[in-house]
């Protein structure tokens, strides 16, 4: 189904309309196993009662050794091309890349960060507001997959502890075997499981695996989004008043409403609807979230 909100521009692509949750690399390193949308986001997009996120771009941002690959990937992804020469990024570039999720209107704006020692202190001015953090490295120089524990602390310095999603993303899969690739991977998943990353490995040039995984970033990205926008309305009427209509309860509870959603929730997070339109308050007088309580299931 197309989508009816925010009519701005023209249409999305069809390889950029992702109906289905797409799947990730590999289980052993992988930050959610669901292969659908979360109970609430669906039933949120069903009823176009996704709020502003149609109208929001979420920030990814790329980072990694110098000549690792990352202007390579993101080009590959958002322009279809690979350039076999290497000129090094200076500061920063990004890409705005649109799609469809679930019938909703979802931007990422892609981050291209410089990975010279020289221009560091350039592209790490625009890590904050990351929603999104891709670390990368190149499968085959072992010592750009030692420095990523390094970019990534410096990329999370800058943004609220649990707030970013985090990708661990291997480079160049076509200059190794498979043999070669699975050895590197080994070591790639475990880092990726201590960093709390979802590993992938791609290859710019072939494109293999490339728009997978932008797809996968976008899903996830979208996803809380959805999610939390709906605690900020639910946090912005505090007197529900009526146990039907709250939909998804403390520690995974299913819905009154909604038997057939058992959607685990983390413990804190509830969502609930206003009876009607009638009952939103004044927003200038709802009470904020007294914090964010930003952590997500597996
Ligand atoms: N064979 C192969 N070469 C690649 C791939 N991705 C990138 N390269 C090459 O690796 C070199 C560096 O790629 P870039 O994308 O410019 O690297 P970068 O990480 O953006 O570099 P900085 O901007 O300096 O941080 C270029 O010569 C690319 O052609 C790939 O998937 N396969």
């Amino acid at each position: 189904m197309r989508s009816s909100l925010v009519p701005l521009g023209p249409p999305v692509s069809q390889d950029r309309v992702i109906t289905s949750f797409p799947k990730c690399y590999t289980p052993a390193a992988c930050l959610q196993l669901r292969e659908h949308f979360h109970g609430q986001v669906s039933i949120a997009c069903q009823r176009r009662s996704t709020g502003t996120v149609g109208l929001r771009l979420s920030k990814v941002v790329v980072v990694g050794d110098l000549y690792v690959g990352k202007t390579s990937l993101i080009r590959r992804f958002c322009r279809n091309v690979f350039d076999r020469n290497y000129k090094a990024t200076i500061g920063v570039d990004f890409e705005i890349e649109r799609f469809e999720v679930a019938g909703i209107p979802y931007s990422l704006q892609i981050w291209d960060t410089a990975g010279q020692e020289k221009f560091k202190c350039i592209a790490s001015a625009y890590y904050r507001g990351a929603q999104v953090i891709i670390t990368t490295f190149d499968l085959t120089d072992l010592q750009t997959l030692d420095h990523t524990r390094q970019w990534l602390e410096d990329a999370l310095q800058e943004n609220e502890p649990g707030t970013c999603f985090l990708f661990l993303v291997g480079t160049k899969k076509d200059l190794l075997s498979g043999a070669a690739c699975e050895q590197v991977e080994v070591e790639a998943v475990r880092l990726a499981n201590e960093m709390e990353a979802e590993y992938w490995s791609v290859s710019a040039k072939t494109g293999e695996n490339v728009k997978a995984f932008f797809s996968r970033v976008a899903a996830l990205a979208f996803e809380r989004s959805v999610l939390q926008d709906l605690e900020r309305r639910s946090s912005a009427w505090p007197q529900v008043g009526n146990g039907d209509l709250i939909r998804t309860c403390r520690n995974g509870g299913t819905s009154a409403r909604d038997p057939g959603q058992r959607e685990a929730l983390q413990p804190g997070l509830l969502l609930a609807e206003p009876a009607s339109e009638a009952s939103v308050p004044d927003p200038a007088r709802a009470v904020p979230p007294v914090a964010w309580r930003v952590a997500w299931p597996c």
